[in-house]
């Protein structure tokens, strides 16, 4: 039996069987929906059989477009094709036949639909529906009616290059892959070359020599780490097919179009988590599934016309980058080492002296303190962006230091951090910057002064509650497209030299013999870029609005609760 149409064309309407009820489903390529809602018993005229097309239901056509203008209304459910993962022929088997009383149907022929199903905190997982045709000729219709509808989601990829950091976080990064992610792309029709790396930069490394046009996006399995080396193997390669010289402080950056999908398997995953809601693989996988695209700033750092590194979520000088040091040791401790190494470092309460210049980000509509968090779609970043592309415009794409005026603070400082995005991460669930943007070319500088132990501790919790971190008088945070900073005691031993191994030696020398009583390596910090501790102390970041794109599409406002959850309406296999 051929499903019937109604008046406009295309939408594909049946009565098909979930669970032995029935139900009108119906896909509406024009408005990218398929919705099912159940059907009273009367209204099938003691015809029990699926897959019977009622003409009398099917001209209901007003009705039917009044509940596609509900996401769910009680009793049935309406999914976007965009939400749709996976549709297959069910694989149906005898047991479930026998228990489910289907005999009469000699042979029962289905498919079933995968889609994202919205719980809390921004978690994503599969639901599944399995419908039921009476007929093989409908179930054939069906299926190659929803796979054309998911083809024409070209922006969907196909063709994965997975990295998976055996090493990250609690090492179970292999695991996570293969058991949460792998059986989901499969589902959805994506073939994925899998690299497990074998030492540090195995990924970078590879990214410089592999046929990226084979791929339509890159997956890293780790932490923030692993990001950070993925993301430095793209760049650069793009960057040198491009001939552009990275270590020109002032380059315009090539932009990568290929996206990078997170999969979290790290210690703080607060890439992902600043850029999905959440750290969680089979959400991760989802949203990379689905295609979507988020672009994301990057931020690079130099040392005089040296480039040093990429960064996308903590450039931090002080309190960040005595963390890490402090935690380099006790990797063996996994994501605890970070918590260890921060209560020591807060014991240790050191602040360091040095100068920070920098230039505000004036396209910007957003501010630091504004209260309004980059979210899925954001104006903010849409419009900010738009204003600095026109600004770029005039100026041919250069990038003049001195053309604005730099606003210099020297000062005694207990943490100096720089954030392109918010940072959430499950230890701060709103971030060092809350309403940082992820794709507005902007960074927040945060400096945080010398302060008490007391107050510092204040400042620290602040990180984990709803309470404004910056609302002390020793906290300043400003927006800015670039910042310098030169520490103290580098300033005055600041030569041409090369060897700068030599000036450092030199430096703390002079330093010892004017204050007997200090410790020469307290006396200046180190960089935390990413996870990564930086040679250099003295240094200028840049941020370069939308460098890169990742397969997310930034933190959903007002998920949906658990109440509206379609398998809570809808009985399930
Ligand atoms: C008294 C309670 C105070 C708690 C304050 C917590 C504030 C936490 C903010 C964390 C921001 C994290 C920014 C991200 C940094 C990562 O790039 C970096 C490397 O991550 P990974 O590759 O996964 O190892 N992580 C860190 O530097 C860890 C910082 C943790 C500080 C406690
Ligand atoms: N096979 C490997 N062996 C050792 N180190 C590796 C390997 N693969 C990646 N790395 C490095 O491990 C570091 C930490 O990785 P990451 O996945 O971020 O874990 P974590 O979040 O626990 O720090 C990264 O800097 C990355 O370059
Ligand atoms: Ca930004």
């Amino acid at each position: 039996m051929q499903p019937e149409y109604l008046p406009f064309p295309a939408l594909l309407c049946s009565v098909l069987s979930i669970s032995r009820q029935h139900y009108e489903v119906t896909l509406d390529p024009g408005r990218a929906l398929l919705s099912w809602r159940k059907l009273r018993p009367r209204s099938v005229k003691g015809r029990t059989r699926a897959g019977i097309c009622l003409t009398r239901v099917l001209h209901r056509a007003r009705g039917l477009a009044k509940s596609f203008s509900r996401q769910i209304t009680s009793g049935s459910v309406t999914v976007p094709l965009t939400e749709i993962v996976s549709v297959e022929e069910a694989e149906i088997d005898g047991k479930y036949c026998n228990s489910m009383k289907w005999q009469h149907m000699c042979k029962p022929h289905a498919f079933t639909v995968r889609y994202i199903k919205r719980m809390k905190k921004h978690r994503w997982r599969c639901g599944e529906v399995t419908f039921w045709c009476s007929e093989e000729q409908m179930c054939c219709h069906w299926l190659q009616a929803l796979n054309d509808a998911l083809n024409q989601q070209t922006h969907r990829p196909k063709h994965l290059l997975v990295y998976i950091n055996p090493y990250g976080g609690c090492k179970k990064g292999k695991q996570i892959y293969e058991k949460k992610v792998a059986p989901l792309f499969s589902a959805a029709g994506i073939a994925a070359d899998v690299v497990v790396t074998e030492y540090a930069n195995h990924a970078r490394d590879n990214l410089y020599d592999v046929n990226l046009e084979k791929y339509d996006g890159i997956v890293c399995v780790g932490g923030d780490g692993m990001f950070s080396e993925v993301l430095h193997g793209l760049i650069g390669r793009v960057q040198k097919d491009s001939h552009i010289d990275h270590n020109n402080p002032s380059a315009c950056l090539s932009r990568c179009s290929i996206r990078i999908g997170i999969v979290p398997a790290g210690s703080t995953d607060c890439v992902c988590y600043a850029t999905v809601g959440i750290n969680d693989p089979v959400t991760s996988a989802l949203h990379i599934i689905l295609g979507d695209c988020q672009p994301l700033d990057v931020c690079s750092i130099h040392h005089k016309k040296n480039f040093l590194k990429y960064s996308v979520s903590l450039l931090g000088y002080g309190f960040y980058g005595d963390v890490l040091k402090g935690s380099e040791n006790n990797r063996w401790l996994g994501p605890a080492r970070y918590d260890f190494s921060g209560f020591k470092t807060f014991l240790t309460h050191h602040w360091y002296e040095g100068t920070v210049s920098f230039q505000p980000a004036k396209w910007v509509i957003g501010s630091p303190r504004d209260n309004k968090p980059c979210t899925s779609g954001c104006h903010v970043c849409r419009q900010s962006s738009k204003q600095l592309q026109e600004l770029q415009k005039e100026q041919n794409c250069r990038f003049e230091h001195s053309e604005e005026e730099w606003t210099t603070i020297k000062g005694k400082f207990m943490a100096i951090n720089a954030v392109s995005l918010s940072c959430a991460c499950p230890r701060s669930p709103k971030g060092l910057s809350p309403a940082a943007h992820l794709a507005d070319g902007s960074a927040d500088l945060i400096l945080v002064r010398k302060c008490s132990r007391l107050n510092f501790l204040r400042h620290l919790i602040r990180h984990t509650s709803k309470k404004d971190q910056f609302e002390f008088p020793f906290v300043e945070v400003y927006r800015v497209k670039n910042f310098q900073f030169t520490p103290k005691h580098f300033e005055e031993y600041d030569t041409e030299s090369t060897d700068i191994g030599n000036v450092s030696k030199k430096n703390f020398a002079q330093i010892c013999t004017d204050h007997p009583s200090c410790v020469c390596s307290h006396v200046n910090s180190s960089w935390n870029c990413d996870g990564e501790t930086l040679d250099q102390t003295a240094i200028e970041m840049r941020v370069h609005c939308r460098l890169i794109h990742l397969f997310a599409r930034g933190i959903e406002d007002a998920p949906l609760t658990d109440d509206s959850n379609p398998s809570k309406i809808l009985p399930m296999e």
